[in-house]
């Protein structure tokens, strides 16, 4: 009997992805202690105890700072995300953020319900009071205005062209930006090379980077101090981006006019500048179900194949099925002389190879090898023996 792979959700994940798993194949629930895979969205794995059990994670998102990634690479176990598939969510979410800021919407909005709610003004007191009141509101208009993008991946290409067809002058900064990406970007998009620049010439500053040991603090206030006074900072990528003492005295000496984020804290959620949103980026049902199908697809390709796709800690490797064949997956150091090793164990037990995929990613490689017939249980302890070998699995056809 093939195994049945218990899958454990830790946030909510659109049924679109959870009906996609075939419930011969897989048990989902809440509660394992011994779960084959960790399917989730924003649940923090930092202090979580990896057990044995564990195979995949995958991550029904783009940001992977809630996961250990590296710890996780270093017992064999693929973290997976799913790239893109959210972006447009969060586009849609930075053009309100900049319209937001410009046109002082927010406070516009609650001056209107205060009106009514708190003054109890109706009918021609209202609207005397509406008429005198909105010019505290006035606001400016975004063509013109330049935009500085850092980060031009799936989510900055978007915001930069969205920008662009709106009339700003877009400026991104991405010294790391794929061949992909700079195809989507408009060609009016202006290519900066330092961050320094772009804070110097930008009205608006965007982030869509992930949160890692470069990106922290990147908003810091020397940067906000160069930047034209009035500017405003949209924060969707991570709050560890933006050092959030130097935008909140930014904004409180006039420097910084807006402070739209989507990562509320205790102090800045209450400041008078400041538009924070609960984590709202990727909440729509669109992007739930695009990302819990790019996730399930990905974590049930893995557990019954072996294939790695968008994985953030091991390389892209994936082959085809063959009748009659049994597949191996292999987790490895990347040092000399591991694909030897595991060709002579193979070729030991008499086992003809009729695919072999090894590729390496850093200090880790992952090795999908196809043989001819069946294979005793003994040779994954074999292979397993092997210096530098993390992890093995036998994956039935
Ligand atoms: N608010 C939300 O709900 C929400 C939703 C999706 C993503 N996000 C955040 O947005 C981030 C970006 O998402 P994405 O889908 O665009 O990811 P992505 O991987 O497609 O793009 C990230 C880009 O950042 C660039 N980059 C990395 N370090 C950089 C640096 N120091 N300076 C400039 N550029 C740098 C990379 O080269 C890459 O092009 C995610 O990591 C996540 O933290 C938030
Ligand atoms: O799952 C969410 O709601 C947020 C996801 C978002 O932060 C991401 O990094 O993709």
């Amino acid at each position: 009997m093939p195994e049945t792979f218990r899958i454990q959700t830790l946030n909510a994940i659109s049924p679109l992805g959870l009906n996609r798993l075939d419930r011969e194949r897989f048990d989902l629930g809440t509660e394992f202690t011994d779960p084959r895979a960790i399917l989730l969205r924003s649940a923090d794995l930092h202090s979580y105890d990896v057990p044995h059990s564990l195979y995949a994670v995958a991550r029904a998102g783009a940001g992977t700072n809630n996961i250990p990634v590296e710890k996780l690479a270093s017992l064999g176990i693929p973290v997976f995300n799913t790239p893109g598939a959210n972006a447009n969510a969060v586009k849609e979410l930075v053009i309100a953020g900049l319209l937001l800021a410009a046109r002082n919407l927010y406070h516009a909005a609650d001056y209107t319900k205060d009106l009514v709610a708190e003054q109890q003004l109706s009918g021609k007191d209202l609207d005397k009071q509406v008429e005198a009141g909105k010019k505290q509101f006035a606001g400016f208009e975004l063509p013109g205005r330049t935009l500085g993008v850092i980060g031009l991946g799936a989510i900055g290409v978007l915001v930069a062209n969205a920008a662009q067809a709106m009339g700003m002058k877009v400026l991104g900064y991405d010294p790391a930006i794929t061949i992909e990406r700079a195809w989507q970007l408009s060609p009016s998009v202006e290519q900066v090379t330092s961050v320094e620049e772009l804070f110097a010439r930008s009205d608006f500053i965007t982030l869509h980077v992930p949160l890692i040991e470069a990106t922290q603090g990147l908003v810091s206030a020397e940067r906000i101090a160069s930047m034209p006074a009035g500017s405003v900072v949209l924060n969707f990528a991570r709050g560890g981006v933006v050092d959030e003492e130097a935008v909140l005295a930014a904004l409180d000496s006039g420097q910084l006019h807006a402070y739209v984020n989507d990562f509320p804290t205790e102090v800045g959620a209450v400041h008078p500048k400041v538009i924070t949103l609960p984590h709202l980026g990727a909440s729509t049902s669109e992007a739930e179900d695009n990302c819990a199908v790019m996730a399930v697809d990905q974590l049930s390709d893995f557990l019954l194949h072996g294939n790695i796709r968008n994985s953030v800690n091991f390389p892209e490797v994936a082959m085809a099925r063959s009748p009659n064949t049994t597949r191996l997956g292999i987790f490895n150091e990347n040092k000399p002389n591991m694909i030897g090793q595991i060709t002579t164990v193979l070729a030991e037990a008499g086992l003809n190879v009729t695919e072999f995929t090894n590729k390496a990613r850093g200090d880790y490689a992952y090795t999908l090898v196809d043989v001819e017939g069946e294979v005793a249980d003994e040779l994954k302890e074999q292979i397993l023996a092997i210096d530098g070998v993390i992890r093995a699995r036998k994956i039935e056809g």
